[in-house]
């Protein structure tokens, strides 16, 4: 019987197209199992084979990936690996795909492989995006020109605070959270990544009430300030939380991303795209399948789908100073500013257990073009929200005028109470 067997999907002399998508995973294969043969399982499996030989012949279109490189495993996850543990690359030819489909092309590259017998553990660790593909996503609307655009800076990072306790707050103390960390020199109140519509602080309720302290606190400071308002929930209702926002005057919706989904994600930047609103990516239940380094889905694969399916800012960790577990966050921060085939690029948000004595230390390590998220970092100060923005702003001021904490505590009692209280610690 002419047909293809799961050995078919492995050629150690292939060379992919330049519009093929190649894939990097990283493989531990089943006992037994052999890495060629995993490899080739992998390919199989994620493109158009199963575990049977199949007959092919009249109406078959040849859609198989194919394994082309076994190499050594070069990362340093320390996970005690077994030694034929490997790094393999996998092609995957374009006519696979949907082009603009995100749910589609992640169902091939990170879909039932995941849980396959042939490894017993699997992680898709990159993505090198070829044109066709990836100019069939709409990329960010402004990227990191958000800076620019709304806040009229270029030469600093962008200050955003959530208010905490994370939830809770009644509108009123909400918005009045949000005046008082907009007036002490943040630049976005930001909701937290499970406060949405809630009977203690309703969506459209909040929205008005921070947009009318927003308006205060800009007329107070004279700065442009705007506001991150969660708008995740279905897709129908988060279409009509954005034209809420729109119809209101504010420049930004914020998305979990991961547990919205890609294909509601690309719903919303659609109508992002008609509104002119610049959308915050949280990842909230990133960590539930890029934490383990032998398994799951890369957070530097998650930024790039980020970007291609279009949000403008993403968190992508504190670079190891804050209190989650982070991934290659100054490299992933390069990725999403690298040329994508002329798609825009991502602010990246770096947050997470911050606070003013790890400023200097987080802008060494991701530049200034970032937005520095803090929120126990300022509502937690001893001397309350205003006086904890103004030491998180006096602390990045003094990064960009080359001074140190301590010389610049002299100047600011805010920052002087924040270093007394936290020092330079990393939090857990
Ligand atoms: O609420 C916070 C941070 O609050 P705090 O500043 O009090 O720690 C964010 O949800 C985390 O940054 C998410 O993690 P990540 O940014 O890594 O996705
Ligand atoms: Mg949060």
């Amino acid at each position: 019987m002419a047909g293809i067997t799961y050995e078919d999907f492995i050629d150690l002399s292939f060379e992919p197209s330049d519009a093929d998508l190649v894939c990097t995973f990283r493989i531990d294969p089943a006992d037994g199992m052999g890495v060629e043969s995993a490899a080739s399982r992998v390919a199989s499996e994620s493109s158009n084979g199963t575990w049977a030989a199949l007959p092919t012949g009249e109406g078959f279109t040849d859609m198989r990936a194919m394994a082309f490189e076994i190499g050594e495993i070069d990362d340093d996850s320390g996970t005690g690996a077994t030694t034929d543990a490997a790094e393999i690359k996998v092609a995957y030819p374009e006519g696979l795909f949907e082009p603009g489909s995100m749910p589609q092309i992640l169902s091939c590259i990170a879909g039932n492989i995941m849980g396959m017998k042939a490894v017993d553990t699997i992680r898709l660790v990159d993505c090198e995006w070829p044109e066709g593909l990836a100019t069939s996503f709409s990329g960010p609307q402004f990227g990191s020109s958000v800076r620019r655009e709304i806040f009229g800076v270029d030469d600093r990072p962008i200050l955003a605070t959530v208010p905490k306790p994370k939830v809770g707050l009644s509108t009123e103390r909400h918005a009045e959270v949000g005046y008082e960390a907009w007036t002490g020199g943040v630049d976005l109140l930001k909701d937290d990544e499970n406060l949405t519509d809630q009977e203690f602080n309703p969506f459209h309720d909040r929205l008005v009430e921070s947009l009318a302290e927003r308006d205060r606190a800009e007329d107070e400071t004279g700065e442009p300030k705007s506001y991150l308002i969660n708008v995740t929930a279905g897709t129908n209702e988060m279409l009509e939380r954005v034209d809420q926002v729109a119809a209101e005057g504010c420049e930004y919706v914020m998305v979990d991303v991961v547990t919205t989904g890609w294909a509601a994600v690309q719903t919303v930047r659609e109508r992002c795209e008609e509104l002119g609103l610049a959308i915050h990516a949280h990842r909230a239940m990133h960590a539930a399948f890029d934490r383990l380094p032998e398994h799951g889905v890369s957070m530097r694969v998650l930024a790039q789908v980020a970007r291609l399916v279009g949000v403008d800012q993403l968190h992508t960790g504190t670079a190891g100073l804050g209190k989650l577990a982070n991934e290659d966050t100054v490299g992933i921060n390069a990725w999403l500013r690298d040329d994508l085939h002329g798609l825009d690029d991502v602010l990246p948000v770096a947050s997470g257990g911050l606070h003013p004595g790890l400023v200097p230390d987080l802008l060494d390590a991701t530049g200034t073009n970032v937005c520095v998220q803090a929120g126990g970092g300022i509502h937690g100060h001893p001397d309350g929200t205003h006086e904890g923005a103004k030491a998180l702003r006096a602390a990045v001021d003094a990064y960009a005028e080359d001074r140190s904490l301590e010389s610049k505590a002299e100047e600011s009692p805010a920052l002087r109470a924040a270093i007394d209280e936290w020092g330079t610690e990393t939090p857990r």
